[in-house]
């Protein structure tokens, strides 16, 4: 008797998952797994939502595939041959399923959507007879047909299918693609958010074309959109500033200036800058194509045997939204992403073997990196690993907090590239697993075939046995599957951390970012002569660290006199008696409730234990910001100080200095304004404890 498995997918799938669960499919609602706080009634970003009548149209749509199910099941009914004349379930093998269409849209609100577009075969493709191995079945899924030999020579096809957000066809056109990727993305920055949208895929596969097509992709599109909302009176305050940048090798590269080195560094707020990148105000799209064309001009390219312009770096084109008349004031921001050809270590064409092997190294790094930090939003890890790559390094701000994250997988459907195209898909598919779509099309299937054929005439122990061995197997994958994930990186327990304690904001954990000990935000290796960048002081950057900051030390600290500056606000060197004489403070001080004078703490009766833990939380937060805040004030300080003391005060060196000493003002100004928030939201805290 066999008593493997049934499969689907290429994995196998539990008995007691299918038949055991297979009853309960009309209750199962699909999906609503990503908990956001843009998600569903009063998300302050996303103020209608379409979840409703999404939610109505599922429950509709759930009733009509549990029909369909049924009718695939009747013995009655013939499954279609597919593009090899062979029935769509390969009958010795018992692996692969035709599965109901799932044509419930998903929700375009999603904080992460993976989508995978299909190209057309090319005319090469089609003179060589080759034949288009992937079907589009649904909105949502595909099948990729993979032709296989036994090991007796006997040729079949196994079948894989996988669910995604949406599945884009042959013959889709940018528009269509756009309208359900990165549109939403254009509608969420405006309402102050910050979103990416990259394309992932075997060289060819047609990522460059979807992304950055000078006429038709995603970036013209959105971009067209972008400048006609800022037509809008409510947005007249706004601005675009267009960057355009390369990660090649683990450096970053200014494509609107010459491939001019950048650094990559976080200010106050948490937005990730790239230092030194030229930045163009446009408002019109022939403008950004224009400059698009420049950018690309200078990408580091190399020549594959699949394509000759294919791109050894991941290109970055980021639309920032900033406040007209304060450039500092950031509003939302949009990166395309089109990412390095995917295949691994497949290249062939580049001279230098060791170059290539170091290319090849580094894209796989980044792609994988990229996964996991994805991944890890998407499963609501406490822990990002956004130091594994400059990839996801740069990209930070783009996945916490306020963030949105379109992913468009590209594939070819040539029967020659079925492995490159499977790998995509896979890696697709973990960067965001549907799993109760997955699961319950798995359980269908199973439960198909479970009733089909294999638990018919066994007794009641060959049974048991078979649900044992089914049950050990999951287990195991499942093992598999998330081992690595939960030990968090850099060897740091933050489990073990009190201070790090428990937090349920979302972004507490996951900042990777260095403190003191590092030169820049990402541990880059800066210009370490302790001469001034003459980019960074041009006014092109907008970095804080305009000095090399190699050696820290607090004796330089005394060179500054905060106390002789213009900026009349500032009144004292020491954070301390700049937050007390602040407006906020004293309005915080003001409001709050202190005990009675006969010094009977005059707390509310009715404070709980939650109501406690829920303030130690808020402590914990605010002692974290404030500490981190002032590491960076120290950081600041000495930066400016090694600066200044590097240059004398006479003539363009003088002027230099005055030019950074302003930005070490403004930049000193969002610090303290991040501390002032941190602390007046917590005495506001104790005010409402006091009071109730
Ligand atoms: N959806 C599509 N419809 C029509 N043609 C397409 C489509 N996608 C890609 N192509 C064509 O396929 C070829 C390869 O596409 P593209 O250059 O975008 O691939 P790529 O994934 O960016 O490759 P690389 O990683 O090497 O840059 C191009 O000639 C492009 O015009």
């Amino acid at each position: 008797m066999d008593t493997s498995l049934p499969m689907f997918a290429g994995r196998r799938v539990s008995p007691a998952q299918g038949r055991g669960r297979a009853s309960t499919l009309p209750t199962l609602t699909t999906r609503s797994r990503i908990p956001s706080p843009f998600i569903g009634g009063g998300g302050k970003l996303n103020p209608q939502p379409p979840i409703l009548q999404q939610q109505q149209f599922e429950a509709a749509s759930a009733q009509e595939e549990e029909e369909e199910l049924q009718i695939n099941a009747s013995p009655n009914n013939r499954r279609p041959l597919n593009a090899y004349g062979v029935p769509s379930r390969h009958p010795s093998r018992g692996n692969s399923y035709s599965l109901p269409r799932h044509n419930v849209p998903s929700n375009l609100n999603d904080k992460i959507r993976v989508c995978v577009r299909k190209r057309p075969l090319s005319k090469k493709e089609l003179a060589r007879n080759e034949k288009d191995i992937a079907t589009i079945n649904s909105q949502r899924t595909l099948q990729i047909n993979e032709p296989k030999t036994k090991v007796d020579l006997t040729k079949y096809v196994e079948q894989h299918t996988f669910v995604f957000d949406d599945v884009f066809d042959a013959d889709a056109n940018n528009e269509e693609v756009y309208k359900r990727t990165a549109l939403p993305l254009v509608e969420y920055i405006f309402h102050g958010g910050k979103a990416t949208c990259f394309a992932y895929g075997q060289t060819g596969s047609g990522k460059t074309f979807t992304m950055l097509d000078e006429r038709h992709g995603l970036y013209v599109l959105a971009a067209r959109d972008i400048f006609t909302l800022l037509q809008e009176p409510k947005f007249n305050h706004l601005a675009a500033y267009i960057g355009f940048y390369e990660i090649y090798q683990g450096h970053l590269y200014d494509l609107l200036n010459q491939r001019k080195k950048l650094f990559a560094r976080e200010d106050g707020k948490k937005n990730v800058i790239i230092a030194g990148l030229q930045e163009y105000t446009i408002d019109n799209v022939d403008s950004l194509v224009q400059v698009f064309d420049y950018g690309n001009t200078v990408r580091s390219t190399g020549s594959t045997g699949a394509n000759e312009d294919s791109s050894r770096s991941h290109a970055i084109l980021q639309i920032v939204l900033k406040h007209k008349n304060n450039r500092k004031k950031f509003h939302g921001k949009l990166s395309f992403i089109d990412l390095a050809g995917s295949e691994r270590g497949a290249d062939r064409g580049d001279a230098d073997k060791q170059t290539r092997h170091a290319i090849c190294a580094e894209i796989n790094k980044s792609l994988l990196a990229l996964k996991e930090c994805i991944r890890a939003l998407d499963q609501d890890k406490r822990h990002t690993p956004f130091r594994q790559s400059k990839l996801t390094q740069v990209l930070k701000d783009s996945f916490v907090g306020n963030s949105r994250t379109c992913m468009i997988a590209t594939i070819s459907p040539n029967i020659s590239n079925s492995e490159h195209t499977l790998n995509t898909l896979r890696y697709a598919d973990r960067v965001k697993e549907l799993k109760s779509e997955r699961d319950r099309a798995e359980r269908v299937a199973a439960g198909l075939e479970l009733a089909a054929n294999e638990l018919q005439g066994l007794t009641d122990e060959q049974r048991q046995e078979y649900y044992s061995q089914a049950q050990a197997k999951l287990a195991a994958e499942e093992y598999e599957e998330y081992d690595g994930y939960e030990e968090g990186y850099e060897g740091y327990d933050y489990e073990e951390d009190p201070v790090y304690d428990d937090d349920d904001e979302s972004d507490f954990l996951d900042d990777d970012f260095p403190s003191d000990e590092d030169n820049d935000l990402f541990g880059e290796e800066m210009p370490s002569d302790g001469i001034v960048d003459e980019d960074f002081i041009s006014g092109r950057d907008e970095s804080a660290n305009y000095f090399d900051n190699e050696h820290e030390t607090t004796e330089n600290f005394s060179n500054l006199n905060v106390n002789d500056t213009p900026n009349s606000h500032i009144s004292s060197s020491t954070i301390t008696s700049h937050i007390q004489s602040s407006p906020d403070y004293s309005n915080s001080l003001n409001s709050v409730q202190l005990p009675s004078s006969d010094g009977h703490a005059s707390l509310q009766s009715g404070i709980t234990h939650a109501d406690m833990e829920d303030f130690l939380k808020r402590h914990r937060h605010e002692l974290r910001e404030v500490s981190e805040a002032g590491k960076r004030e120290t950081k600041l300080l000495a930066n400016f100080t090694l600066g200044m003391n590097s240059n004398n005060d006479i003539g363009a060196a003088h002027d230099l200095t005055v030019e950074a000493f302003e930005k070490y003002l403004d930049e000193l100004d969002t610090l303290l304004e991040a501390k002032e928030h941190n602390i007046s939201e917590l005495r506001r805290r104790i005010n409402q404890l006091w009071r109730r």
